[in-house]
């Protein structure tokens, strides 16, 4: 048994009654005649705690003084677009000539930078700030990037509208009062207004591809495991993807370019090639599958459905093969996503996901757990029932969790070998262009209903792992037809060949200007 020592100090506080209190979380007792030595068994066990919690703790290297936070001043920024967290300025200290050199990019407000307080669209808790950057920032201040703050996103990440963030709705720059789409809301909407050449994202369901396809931009949920999660609040340890938010299908490449490769502090990590180079200009005749379940999805509009459709019979222009494929469990990973986002999230959200090489902070465990209802009776209504959700699963359907996983890599099978067939897949990235925002107010049915089935065709592929792309392809008219908004189609490649999807993302936005369609 692994007691370290029985010597306990003379403040510890382990009584009969902590140890009866333990048992009685499970309803189980002790024989009377255990119960001394089990006591002084976890009174051993407090000292092995408290002996780690002393202990340095060990975090990514973050160069304080290559790029310094002394005289950063970060400000709070209202725009009209509800977009902005904190704006500051922080770049490389040294000359730097680097990929990214000058270029300015904000980041989703979940990604940690060191002094930074990181608010994450919530007022469950107050703003936590992170000691350390995530791996993520330390790459682009690397590479030149200038990073100029943090974006705007839905409250703990967990919603594909923009109206949740405690900060304020998240406008689209297309048409005020509409979604920007979410969860990195606001990072879509600083790229596409203009306020920042690029930005990071990040994406368990989507968050990534549908703020892109409404805010009509390229938008990238690179393979699970390629850029490293280090230093990211993460909402679910296998749905947790980060990537780029661009204009251009080049910067995107560009940007992924200095993203990519093994940090050395992620688990997810393992099988990322040695080298990574994103290839996009080469003029390769390419196979294209149009993914058929997606498009008989039950929320699929028409106008959109149609429009996709259009933009892929243009592939053939460029002398692309376009063919059918049909994946039946298509129609299932919702809900495979569904029990995996709520059991296991569950876990994340309670502050107890454990298992896994990983870098997280316990400061921000201390600061955030545990949750009580002064966090539940703030939370949104999808984060609310996602956690009742949760509990439920658990408790009622033992071994679902295993299932579901299990499943996860049947399905996974199932998109590599039509992969193998053809070299891209397409779907539909939304259903339907920009919603306009939801309540606040009203029954909880009124405030999430603008967004029902807005990611049934993303989030199979934050299970699966699949890089997923969203390329703007065109506007669709609202509802009332007065205006226009842009939308996207979502282009799905091989593990690891985000090479591929660029390539054919690049042709099609070369030969096809999107924003006159
Ligand atoms: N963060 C996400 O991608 C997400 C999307 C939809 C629902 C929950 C989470």
């Amino acid at each position: 048994m692994s007691i370290v020592s029985f010597k306990v100090s003379d403040d510890n506080p382990v009584t009969e009654k902590t140890l009866a209190a333990q048992l009685a979380k499970l309803n189980v007792s002790l024989h009377p005649a255990e119960e001394s030595e089990f006591r002084s068994f976890l009174a051993a066990a407090h000292e092995t705690a408290k002996a780690v919690e002393e202990m340095d703790d060990y975090t990514p290297p973050t160069d304080l003084v290559r790029f310094p936070r002394k005289n950063l001043q970060a400000i709070m920024a209202k725009d009209k677009l509800g977009a902005w967290v904190y704006k500051f300025s922080l770049q490389d200290t040294e000359e730097n000539n680097g990929p990214l050199s000058g270029i300015s990019i904000c980041v989703k407000d979940c990604i940690g930078i060191a002094k930074i307080p990181q608010i994450m669209g919530t007022d469950c808790w107050e703003p936590w700030t992170p000691s350390t950057d995530a791996t993520v920032i330390t790459r682009l201040l690397k590479a030149g990037g200038k990073i100029i703050g943090t974006s705007n996103c839905e409250q703990l990440c967990a919603f594909t509208g923009s109206h949740t963030s405690c900060l304020g709705n998240v406008h689209n720059p297309y048409l005020l009062g509409h979604s920007a789409g979410g969860s990195s809301s606001g990072s879509a909407a600083l790229v596409a207004s203009g306020q920042a050449e690029m930005a990071l994202g990040a994406d368990q369901g989507g968050s990534i591809r549908i703020p892109a396809a409404m805010c009509g931009l390229v938008g990238l949920k690179p393979t699970f495991g390629l850029v490293p999660y280090t230093g990211i609040t993460s909402n679910e340890y296998t749905l947790d993807h980060v990537g780029p938010m661009t204009k251009t299908v080049e910067d995107n490449a560009k940007m992924l370019q200095v993203l990519a490769g093994i940090d050395g502090f992620d688990d997810r990590q393992c099988g990322v090639p040695e080298v990574l180079e994103y290839e996009f200009k080469e003029h390769r005749k390419l196979k294209i599958g149009i993914l058929k379940e997606s498009f008989e999805n039950p929320f699929l509009e028409i106008s959109m459905k149609n429009k996709i459709l259009a933009a892929i019979e243009r592939f053939k222009e460029l002398g692309y093969d376009i063919v059918e494929v049909s994946i039946p469990m298509h129609t299932q990973a919702p809900q495979l996503w569904s029990i995996i986002e709520r059991v296991s999230g569950l876990h994340s959200r309670l502050g107890k996901a454990s298992g896994r090489r990983l870098y997280s902070d316990p400061v921000f465990f201390k600061h955030t757990h545990p949750l009580g209802d002064h966090f539940f009776s703030k939370a949104p209504v999808n984060v609310r029932n996602s956690i009742i959700n949760g509990l439920y699963f658990e408790e009622n359907f033992p071994g679902i969790f295993a299932k579901a996983t299990n499943l996860v890599l049947k399905l996974r099978a199932e998109y590599d070998n039509a992969l193998c067939k053809v070299d891209l897949l397409i779907a539909p990235t939304t259903p339907f262009a920009a919603p306009v925002h939801g309540p606040r107010e009203g029954s909880p049915r009124e405030q999430v209903s603008s967004t029902f089935g807005i990611n049934t065709n993303t989030c199979p592929f934050n299970i699966s792992g699949h890089p997923a792309l969203n390329l703007p392809i065109g506007f669709l008219p609202t509802k009332d037809s007065l205006c226009k908004l842009p939308v996207g189609m979502q282009i799905i490649g091989k593990y690891f060949d985000e090479s591929t999807i660029y390539t054919a993302a690049y042709a099609w936005e070369q030969k096809f200007d999107w924003h006159l369609n």
